[in-house]
């Protein structure tokens, strides 16, 4: 299938008074590890530093580290004119086409600010995103627990119930509207906001996406409430794990039906000792979970393995969604003539428990500690690079490279609706466009071979072990042509196959 593209990490991110323990090589070996291979992280400015300069400095931490191929979103942390002028550069000239706005936390805008932000996305044929969580309604929540006495890591989701993320979803969707421009909800923790989605775009039309993690999909929020602090600390993230047991198999089945159709990571991973700095304060505990190596194969698990989604499904929300989305496809997302070499080879009989002690990130603690998945990348090739080979590990720091991402994605802007505002915004300059502007639906929901969990060692993944004798790719000149001529290999042809149509087998 086509490598995963993790479009939501935080690798080396100054956050809360500390930084991100994953850096650029860290997070894109361990994604490599587990069969992702793109990564779109978040350019986000310090305080006093403009969002151009922002991108300069994500540009120069992570070019010669990473080991997969990589993508930019940028985070606004503020609206100005300023801002609004680095957009505009950002989206002509440095390959950027997303830009992320927080509805909470120190650096959150206001509805206004959103307003204007929006505007300005969907005059530049760029992606918005928001947080959505209501931060206002959160900051006095928590200051009424603190003063009770309720300092603990359990204060983290109590202050962020599930309404307040669905009022904030709402509110994203509702602002979007007036100004026509598409949205993207990150990280999505509760079946309260994505109902909230759901009815927007039931009531006005669907362009909203939604992307949900690997951890809400696996992991409930009853871990944020156990007696070690480092464990309850280490699962805290925002907006939070719900401590509705039923909250992951809900999130699956709105993947399912299309309701979400993103899956990311929100790798953005603090030791211990950094956690600890909330040991008095909930208020204080760094934010953030690992995902990037595990995500696959636990989404394989969830999803997959527990006869919720087929395999095809599984290649939309962790690949193909992604590269439509951000203007990435058919370069990434699908297996195809022209397209990067970015394949993995998915062993669906392999089984592996995770664990922090022999994870690949960098850091000391994993959330997902004992849980044991099928589905295992036996072989991942990132750009025609064999990087994983029979399940060892083989990457190369500065083997990835920057991918630019192209305004006006034809699966969010509609073509026939904005190809002349693409021609105003040339910068002032009246040119023609010469992209091919075929609309293209994201992918279908369902399949015609679904998957259940009694037909699991049927999917078309399965193999049977290498025979002796036989070549090990490794071993010989590698061709990806001819490992994928379909007439002399062995291949599935299926109706939909993951990456859609145009690959023809898989
Ligand atoms: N999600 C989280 O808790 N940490 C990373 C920053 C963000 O995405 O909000
Ligand atoms: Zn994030």
């Amino acid at each position: 299938m086509p490598g995963g593209i993790d479009p939501h990490t935080h690798f080396e991110f100054e956050f809360m008074g500390t930084k991100s323990v994953d850096d650029f090589y860290h997070g894109t070996k361990a994604a490599i590890a587990g069969g992702t291979t793109t990564i779109i992280d978040f350019a986000f400015p310090k305080p006093g530093e403009s969002p151009l300069d922002a991108y300069h400095t994500y540009r120069l931490k992570a070019d010669g580290k990473v080991c997969c191929d990589y993508g930019l979103h940028v985070c606004l942390t503020g609206w100005s004119d300023q801002v609004k002028k680095d957009m505009d550069l950002l989206c002509r000239d440095h390959g950027v086409n997303s830009f992320k706005l927080f509805m909470c936390y120190d650096f959150m805008v206001d509805d206004g600010e959103l307003y204007s932000a929006f505007e300005h996305c969907k005059n530049l044929g760029a992606i918005a995103q928001v947080h959505a969580e209501n931060g206002k309604i959160i900051i006095k929540n928590a200051e009424k627990l603190i003063a009770k006495g309720v300092t603990g890591p359990e204060g983290h989701e109590i202050s962020r119930p599930e309404e307040v993320e669905a009022e904030a979803v709402n509110r994203a969707c509702v602002i979007a509207k007036q100004v026509d421009c598409p949205l993207y909800i990150v990280h999505m923790m509760s079946a309260e906001a994505v109902e909230a989605l759901q009815s927007h775009r039931n009531r006005y039309g669907g362009n909203v996406y939604g992307e949900t993690l690997a951890c809400a999909l696996a992991i409930d929020g009853r871990q944020c409430r156990h007696e070690c602090f480092a464990h309850a600390a280490g699962h805290i993230l925002s907006p939070p794990l719900r401590s509705n047991a039923q909250t992951p198999t809900m999130l699956m089945k709105f993947l399912q039906a299309d309701i979400l159709q993103v899956t990311g990571s929100d790798n953005c991973t603090f030791n211990q000792s950094q956690k600890a700095l909330g040991k008095n304060d909930f208020r204080k505990i760094p934010n953030g979970v690992n995902g990037v190596e595990d995500r696959m194969s636990v989404i394989w698990e969830k999803g997959v393995h527990a006869g919720i989604i087929d395999p095809s499904r599984f290649v939309a929300i962790t690949s193909t969604n992604a590269a439509k989305i951000y203007n990435l496809f058919p370069r990434k997302g699908v297996i195809a003539v022209g397209s990067d070499a970015d394949i993995v080879i998915w062993n669906a009989n392999e089984t592996r428990t995770i664990s922090a002690k022999t994870h690949h990130q960098a850091v000391d603690f994993n959330v997902f500690e004992g849980m044991t998945c099928h589905g295992v990348p036996e072989y991942v090739i990132v750009n025609g690079r064999v990087c994983v080979d029979e399940g060892q590990l083989r990457v190369a720091e500065g083997h990835g490279r920057f991918i630019e991402t192209p305004v006006f994605p034809p699966y969010v802007y509609d073509p026939e609706k904005y190809i002349t505002l693409l021609t105003e915004h040339k910068n002032g300059t009246v040119e023609q466009n010469t992209q091919n502007f075929q609309k293209i639906h994201l992918e279908q929901y369902s399949c015609e071979t679904p998957t259940f969990p009694e037909s699991v060692v049927n999917t078309p993944s399965c193999r049977g072990a290498r025979p002796e004798g036989q070549r090990n790719i490794q071993e010989s000149t590698f061709s990806v042509s001819e490992e994928l001529d379909v007439d002399k290999k062995t291949s599935t042809r299926v109706r939909h196959p993951p990456g859609g149509k145009s690959s023809g087998f898989w």
